[in-house]
């Protein structure tokens, strides 16, 4: 086993605000169906009413919908936020908009003119209507083992497939790859398509010299109508069904960390089948630093793979791991010296993507069925204390020192 290597610490004090190269469109519809632009509603399409769209598929077209290439226009737009608003809250009976309202009175008039609609059909109806939006996409979502295949395209990852293994590449790197809301939503989205695509193995992997440096700091700026409460409420769902698709995930998934690894990209690795790391990577979890608390299960799995005194130290303390010292503690299965890093990991997956697809897809099953229930409690308690955190003095200076560039983790 090999030592990790010396990161050298970081001094370059050279910031700006910006929240990333979000669609304008996207971010009116992506952020809350309450930002929606409005134009007086058409008479929805009732369809699959035999059918009922489950939560898990309503909350999966709430996370598509964000990911749409192109704008859907206003009359969908008012369409889908009328849906929305009768799946979960029901009936309009808010009190009707000023004439010169015009926004909030189009939304009013969308979601009124959908009377009693059950609460079941307006929630398969928004299901109906994102999946008519998103079709043309979603068809080339399935991969070939054997081909080398761009698949769908997103804003912030490169997902392609080679010899039966799907890889997702986290593709920010002039951001250390941090992952902000967008990218979130498009890792669910990119794993779901894994689970169901004909690919063996699933690599996460990093573009550039980071692996990833965790969430965007910048998110906690992109501040919704409801403000921050709403905003850490929608925080906690997004990080809960984030880190639910990894739980799920039902098979082999290896992570290449290609360089440092921080927060929320390191806690999931306790999900992770295998982990090979370079020797150039470290592993730092600086919650405390940032206010914050763990997330990702590291709660549980940490103390569970390294024993509690060594996951206080990561996950209290912050301390930092050289790529030596996390699989020394379990958390990293192999280390290779950076220079022979890709070849060395790509060769050893390639032989593993040839063994009994099924086997090793029941195997992990069999290994990590047991503890699924656990680790979604887990998570959703992780998730629903940061949504406290978030709103905390704690946090908020914390962000505001890397934002106004007065601290580096
Ligand atoms: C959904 C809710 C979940 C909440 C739970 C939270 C979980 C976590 O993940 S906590 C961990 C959060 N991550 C950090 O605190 C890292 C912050 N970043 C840094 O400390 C440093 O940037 C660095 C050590 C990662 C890299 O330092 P250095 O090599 O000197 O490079 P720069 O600082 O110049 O970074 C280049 C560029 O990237 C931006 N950036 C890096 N990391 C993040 C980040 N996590 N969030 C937002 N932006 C990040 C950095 O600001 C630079 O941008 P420009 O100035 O525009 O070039």
């Amino acid at each position: 086993m090999l030592n990790g290597g010396v990161h050298k610490p970081c001094e370059k004090p050279n910031r700006n605000l910006s929240v990333g190269n979000k669609k304008p469109w996207n971010m009116v519809v992506a952020l809350s169906p309450l930002q929606v632009i409005g134009f007086p509603s058409l008479q929805l399409h009732m369809s699959g009413i035999a059918m009922r769209a489950s939560q898990e598929d309503f909350e999966n077209a709430l996370n598509q919908v964000k990911l749409l290439k192109k704008d859907p226009g206003n009359e969908v737009k008012l369409k889908l936020y009328a849906l929305y608003k009768q799946a979960t809250e029901g009936p309009c009976n808010m009190p009707k908009p000023g004439v010169f309202d015009f926004i909030n009175k189009a939304k009013w008039d969308a979601w009124d003119a959908l009377g009693n609609l059950p609460k079941e059909t307006a929630r398969q109806n928004y299901v109906d209507l994102v999946s008519s939006l998103s079709s043309s996409s979603e068809s080339s979502n399935q991969v070939q083992p054997g081909t080398d295949r761009k698949q769908q395209e997103y804003e912030n990852l490169v997902v392609t497939s080679e010899d039966g293994i799907t890889k997702i590449t986290l593709n920010r790197p002039t951001k250390k790859n941090a992952i902000n809301t967008q990218m979130y939503q498009e890792i669910i989205l990119a794993l779901k398509a894994a689970s169901n695509d004909d690919s063996i193995l699933t690599v996460v992997t990093g573009n550039g010299d980071y692996y990833c440096s965790g969430n965007d700091l910048t998110n906690f700026m992109d501040i919704p109508p409801g403000g921050v409460e709403e905003k850490a409420k929608q925080s906690a769902v997004l990080l809960r069904d984030f880190v639910g698709s990894f739980i799920d995930f039902p098979k082999p998934l290896i992570a290449v960390v290609n360089g440092p690894a921080m927060g929320i990209s390191v806690t999931i690795l306790g999900l992770f089948d295998a982990v090979y790391a370079s020797d150039r990577a470290t592993f730092h979890t600086p919650f405390s630093h940032l206010g914050l608390t763990p997330e990702g299960c590291a709660s549980y799995t940490f103390p569970k793979i390294m024993g509690p005194a060594k996951a206080t130290e990561m996950l209290i303390f912050g301390k930092k791991l050289t790529a030596g010292e996390a699989c020394a503690q379990g958390l990293v299965t192999e280390v290779f010296p950076d220079s022979t890093f890709q070849k060395e990991v790509w060769t050893r997956l390639k032989a593993y993507s040839k063994l009994p697809k099924n086997a090793m897809k029941i195997s992990k099953q069999v290994i990590r069925n047991m503890e699924k229930e656990k680790l979604h409690a887990v998570n959703a308690e992780e998730s629903s204390v940061l949504q406290e955190r978030c709103l905390s003095d704690e946090c908020i200076n914390a962000a505001v020192n890397f934002l106004s560039k007065r601290a580096k983790l």
